[in-house]
């Protein structure tokens, strides 16, 4: 039996993809899409969209349109998201949140909404990257007190939020390991006379140009050597994959706040 699957934000640069990889996938019906009411793919069929020619189904304006699917995918914007997050709760929808950029606020919302439906958070749905968040977990385990770490992402012109929700957690990830408060150790850029650094810091660092689709690495550097742990991205497919199977595998999950560790068998 198929998990009959609809895209939110189908028009973006992830949308699209996503259109695509749902369409394709053997265990996935895509059942529709949401747009805009403003947007100029109002009524718009949604393979036309995607680049791969008509599918026979056409862009909605309201999730209301789309009730006839199991699990909703959703790559829009933080508002837009935390709207989509209220209808699936109270309609009872499994939820794939890609979106990126929520404070630690709209979090602890997205969390608490894992009470009542099932849901899965996830700033990167690649299995790369997700597979580096724990080789950065023993790294950390391993040198992480007595080396210094950096984190550095670069993405193209487009991108809203900085750093890049990897970025971020992957610094969670190191500071959860090593018992620091990611808050209190965050060094998100440095300017001017910044006197030398500090020890248990974790510093951040934002590249925006052109079309880098997405890439992250970690420094762990000691005085005589350096470990880099890095993922580059090249397809923005390699996120609509992943995202594919998290719905297939949010479908048949208990009410819950999930992450991709969850869905690729990551978790300790
Ligand atoms: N988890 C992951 O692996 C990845 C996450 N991302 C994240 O996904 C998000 C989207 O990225 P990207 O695709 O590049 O961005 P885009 O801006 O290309 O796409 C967002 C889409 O959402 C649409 N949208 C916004 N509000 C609504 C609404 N109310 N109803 C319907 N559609 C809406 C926008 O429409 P309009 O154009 O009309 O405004 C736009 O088409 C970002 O937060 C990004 O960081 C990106 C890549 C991978
Ligand atoms: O906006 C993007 O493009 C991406 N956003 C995600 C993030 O913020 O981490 C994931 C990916 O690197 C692409």
């Amino acid at each position: 039996m198929k998990v009959k699957v609809a895209i939110l934000g189908c028009s973006g640069r992830m949308g699209r993809n996503l259109i695509q990889a749902a369409h394709e996938h053997e265990s996935i019906e895509l059942v529709g899409g949401s747009v805009r009411e403003s947007s100029s793919f109002v009524d718009f069929d949604l393979g036309e969209l995607a680049g791969i020619g008509a599918i026979g189904l056409k862009t909605s304006t309201s999730l209301t349109q789309l009730s006839h699917a199991d699990v909703f995918i959703d790559f829009t914007s933080i508002e837009t998201t935390l709207e989509n997050l209220a209808w699936c709760n109270e309609h009872q929808k499994a939820l794939v949140i890609g979106t990126t950029g929520f404070s630690d606020e709209q979090v602890a919302t997205i969390k608490n909404a894992g009470n009542t439906m099932p849901v899965i958070l996830a700033p990167n749905t690649s299995v790369g990257v997700n597979l580096m968040f724990k080789l950065l977990q023993i790294t950390a385990k391993a040198i992480g007190d007595y080396t210094d770490i950096e984190i550095f992402e670069a993405h193209h012109r487009f991108k809203k939020d900085a750093p890049s929700g990897t970025a971020v957690k992957m610094g969670q990830v190191i500071a959860d390991e090593l018992g620091r408060n990611l808050n209190e150790v965050a060094v998100y850029g440095r300017e001017g006379i910044t006197e030398e650094r500090k020890k248990e810091t974790i510093g951040f660092a934002t590249v925006r140009a052109g079309d880098i689709v997405g890439e992250h690495t970690a420094f762990f550097a000691d005085l005589g050597e350096r470990l880099e742990i890095t993922h580059k991205a090249s397809s923005r497919m390699t996120f609509a994959l992943g995202a594919m199977r998290a719905a297939f595998w949010l479908q048949n999950a208990d009410n819950g706040f999930y992450d991709m560790q969850d869905v690729l068998g990551l978790k300790d």
